[in-house]
C-alpha cells in the first residue's frame, strides 16, 4: 500500500535532531563540518539531503545510520538517543561491494550473517526481494555475471534483507549511466511507497531529489547547514508526468536559485 502525505502527516516522528553540530580534529585545531542541524524526519517519509560536495551530507547520513558520533546536540531515532548501529536502519553506499567469490543468494545472506539473525527465515524471502528489485532468479549468479546496475539492484535487496524501517542511501546510484540510474530510482520509489519505510537519500542531483522526495532538505557549505527545508507537494506515486507539472520546474528552479546554480 502506497503511504498518502495524509498518513505520513499524521504518522511520528521517526529521527529527530536538535542542535546538532559536527566537527573533525584538524591538527591541533577542530575542523567544524555541519552547524546546528535541526531536522525532523517523520515515518514513511522519502527525505533527500542535497547540496554541494563538502556540505556534510554523507557526515549527516552516517551520524543518523550511528556510525558517527556527534560532537554537541541530541539525535534521536524513535524514542532512543542514537549510539550505535541498529538493526532497524539499513546502509547502501555508492560502491555495491559484493563479495565476488558468493552467489547473489549468499551475498544477500550476509547482513544476517553478521547479525547472527535468523538465516532460513532470511532464505524464504530472497525470492520475494530479488523479484522486488527486478532479478527474479538470479540467486545464484556471481558479481562477474552481473552489470553495474545489476549489482546495485543486489545491493539494495541486501540493505532490505533485514527488513529494516529507515533506509539511508549515499549515492547509491551515482555511479550509473543516467538511463539505469533513472530505472533504479523509480524501482527504488516503488519499494519505498509499497513498504512505507523512511528513505534518506543523499544526492547530488535537484531534478532526481524533486521528483523522488516528499521533502528536499537543501545544504549549504563552510561548514555544512540547512538552508531550506523544502516540502514537494506533487502527488504521489510520480511518474514522469510529474516532470511536467509546473510545481516540479518552479522546486527546481527554487534549489537552483538557492545553490546559485546556472544563469537567471
Ligand atoms: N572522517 C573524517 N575525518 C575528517 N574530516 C572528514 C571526515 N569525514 C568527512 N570529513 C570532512 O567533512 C566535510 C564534509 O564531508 P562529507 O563527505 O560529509 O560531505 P558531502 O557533502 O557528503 O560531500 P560529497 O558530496 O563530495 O560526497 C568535508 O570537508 C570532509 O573533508
Amino acid at each position: 500500500m502506497s503511504t498518502t502525505v495524509e498518513q505520513i502527516n499524521e504518522s511520528k516522528v521517526q529521527v529527530r535532531m536538535e542542535g546538532v553540530y559536527k566537527s573533525f580534529p584538524k591538527g591541533n585545531r577542530q575542523n567544524q563540518v555541519l552547524r546546528d542541524i535541526n531536522l525532523e524526519i517523520k515515518k514513511g517519509e522519502f527525505i533527500s539531503l542535497l547540496g554541494p560536495s563538502g556540505c556534510g551530507k554523507s557526515t549527516l547520513l552516517k551520524m543518523i545510520g550511528g556510525l558517527l558520533e556527534s560532537t554537541s546536540g541530541q539525535l534521536m531515532v524513535g524514542n532512543d538517543v542514537m549510539k550505535g548501529p541498529r538493526k532497524e536502519i539499513g546502509f547502501m553506499f555508492q560502491k555495491a561491494v559484493l563479495l565476488p567469490w558468493r552467489t547473489v543468494e549468499q551475498n544477500l545472506l550476509l547482513p544476517v550473517e553478521i547479525a547472527g539473525g535468523n538465516i532460513a527465515a532470511a532464505k524464504s524471502r530472497i525470492h520475494e526481494l530479488l523479484e522486488l528489485v527486478g532479478l527474479k532468479g538470479y540467486e545464484s549468479y556471481y558479481t562477474k555475471e552481473l552489470s553495474g546496475g545489476m549489482q546495485q539492484r543486489i545491493s539494495l535487496a541486501r540493505t532490505l534483507i533485514n527488513d529494516p524501517d529507515i533506509l539511508l542511501l549515499d549515492e547509491p546510484f551515482g555511479a550509473l549511466d543516467e538511463f539505469t540510474r533513472e530505472n533504479l530510482n523509480f524501482s527504488l520509489m516503488d519499494i519505498a511507497e509499497k513498504s512505507g519505510k523512511t528513505v534518506i537519500l543523499v544526492t547530488h542531483n535537484i531534478n532526481e531529489a524533486v521528483l523522488m522526495s516528499d521533502r528536499v532538505i537543501v545544504m549549504g557549505i563552510n561548514p555544512g547547514h540547512i538552508l531550506e527545508d523544502l516540502k514537494i507537494g506533487i502527488p504521489k506515486p510520480r511518474t514522469d508526468q510529474a516532470m511536467a507539472m509546473t510545481q516540479y520546474s518552479e522546486h527546481v528552479l527554487h534549489i537552483r536559485s538557492l545553490l546559485g546554480v546556472g544563469r537567471s
